[in-house]
């Protein structure tokens, strides 16, 4: 035990700093390959995707899909979530032989760590701080009571009305579960569609069936101005047009929490809401030592199985391997009725970059599960890259794209040859027959590529 000034309560061969998703994984999976570790956590171990993120709002996703009432839909999101409590996450901690230490952890130094005024040492030092909401500086915002999604798939209000800030992820999820339970509900977004983005197309299907939930759009908008009044709150929008609302719910984006951690005591520069840099092994670039960062606070993918994901590649590099991570094919799935689904690169980022994309789609009307279902909302979109002849990009809207559109995001990981693709053979009558035709397109264009110039 530490007792004088520089002395160290404990020297562990390694301290992972944040116990949500990757800092759980990373902590387990070195302490049972007998590594002396300790996980750092100051709020619940298991971070924000079992108990404030991921699991509440698709629990409520799926209770409005269901028709329940809303009491019985935040009683199974609590029941869900364990009521919010860590026990069963901190009993796998200790069956795995981690140290969990509870408080807030910040860097001294190379090799040093302090968690409430104690000091530890360590041998590796791996960051998984996470992300946390960005509030935007409107006028009159910081005056007012506000939710973040936190509360909001947390608490068991149900507001009359309720403005949503950002239709993102976040905001689209959130409208559909509180506009499905019966709040008014309007959601303002800056930008001209929702989910920006992504393929516009995906945007659109979307504000459709909100719109047809009863949600009010005010899309290419910003909130000017908010003020409390005697009836609520009254917000006035960038475009002269005004909301007035019960409750706001601020979805406007995530930051990585990658400041105030003492990464610049290591050699580490990190610019303000930017992730902590690493490298293609998640290695944090310009620090001294074995330091490594995996998760949200990278700022790269910020989803729960690209967090798992780093999470591998950091223990596989720690445990002496040599894992580079490749992020070509990473899911981003928004879980409204119907789902959003996207993979790879999409047609903006194409543009960007001087790729020669070629798209092929299909409505999802066409195929007979959508007359089986009764519901024929929804498209599919395929990206190849002409020069290579390969999927390097797809999006969905539709009823379960986050199941039938895997294999997509395996063809792009694998590059398989579009010729190939376009002989699987898909069970009739299921959605995943929509991709087909698309893939014969491709298939023929990319083969004939003087024919398709024409
Ligand atoms: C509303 C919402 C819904 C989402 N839905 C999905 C979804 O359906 N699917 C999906 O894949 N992704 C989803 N995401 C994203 C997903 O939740 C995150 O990408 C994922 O949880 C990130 O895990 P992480 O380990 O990086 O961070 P976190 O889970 O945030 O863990 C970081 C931990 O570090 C702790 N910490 C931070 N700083 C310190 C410190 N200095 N000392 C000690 N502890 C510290 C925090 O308390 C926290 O527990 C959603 C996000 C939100 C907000
Ligand atoms: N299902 C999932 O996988 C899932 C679900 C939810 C969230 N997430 C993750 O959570 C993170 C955060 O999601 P999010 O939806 O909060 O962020 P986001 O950055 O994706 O979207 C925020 C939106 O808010 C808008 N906005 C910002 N300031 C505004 C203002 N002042 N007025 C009006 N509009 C404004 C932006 O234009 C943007 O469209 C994402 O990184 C995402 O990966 C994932």
């Amino acid at each position: 035990m530490g007792e004088g000034p520089g002395e160290l309560d404990h020297h562990y061969d390694a301290v992972v700093l944040g116990g949500g998703t990757a800092g759980e994984r990373v902590a387990a999976g070195l302490a049972r390959a007998g590594r002396d570790v300790a996980l750092v956590e100051d709020r619940l171990v298991g971070g924000v995707s079992p108990y404030f993120a991921d699991v509440p709002s698709k629990a409520l996703l799926l209770s409005a899909r269901r028709g329940e009432p809303w009491e019985l839909a935040v009683a199974r999101r609590d029941g869900l979530t364990g009521g919010r409590t860590d026990d069963r996450a901190a009993a796998r901690m200790a069956e795995a032989g981690v140290t969990v230490l509870r408080g807030r952890g910040r860097i001294r130094g190379p090799g040093r760590v302090e968690v409430d005024g104690a000091e530890h040492g360590y041998g590796e030092l791996i960051v998984c701080t996470g992300g946390e909401p960005v509030i935007p500086p409107v006028d009159g915002l910081a005056d007012v009571p506000l939710w973040t999604s936190d509360d909001a798939l947390t608490v068991p209000d149900l507001p009359r009305r309720l403005v949503v800030l950002g239709g993102g992820p976040v905001g689209c999820e959130l409208a559909q579960v509180y506009a499905s339970f019966g709040s008014q509900v309007a959601v303002v977004e800056a930008s001209g569609r929702l989910l920006t983005a992504e393929a516009p197309f995906a945007g659109d299907v979307l504000a459709d069936a909100l719109r047809r939930a009863g949600v009010d759009l005010r899309l290419g908008a910003g909130v000017a101005q908010v003020e409390r009044k005697e009836s609520g709150l009254r917000l006035w929008l960038s475009d002269g047009g005004t909301l007035d609302a019960d409750r706001i719910l601020v979805a406007a984006g995530r930051r990585p929490r990658a400041t105030g951690l003492g990464l610049e005591s290591l050699g580490v520069t990190v610019s303000p809401g930017r992730g902590v840099p690493v490298d293609e092994t998640c290695r944090v670039q310009g620090a001294e030592g074995g330091v490594w960062a995996a998760g949200d606070v990278t700022g790269i993918a910020r989803t729960t199985h690209a967090a798992r994901y780093q999470a591998d590649v950091v223990l596989s590099n720690v445990l002496g391997g040599r894992r580079e991570a490749d992020y070509r094919a990473i899911p981003r799935v928004v879980y409204t009725t119907p789902t959003v689904y996207a993979t790879g690169i999409t047609p903006g980022q194409a543009a960007e970059l001087g790729i020669d994309l070629r798209t092929a789609g299909y409505d999802l009307a066409a195929t007979a599960r959508a007359a089986v279902e009764a519901d024929d909302r929804g498209r599919v979109e395929l990206y190849a890259d002409r020069s290579r002849g390969v999927l390097i990009g797809a999006a969905a809207a539709g009823l379960h794209a986050e199941e039938w559109m895997s294999e997509i995001a395996l063809a792009i990981r694998a590059e398989t040859p579009l010729t190939l693709l376009a002989d699987v053979v898909h069970a009739f009558p299921t959605y995943g027959e929509s991709v087909e035709a698309p893939l014969r397109e491709l298939a023929g264009r990319l083969a004939a590529p003087e024919e398709e110039a024409r």
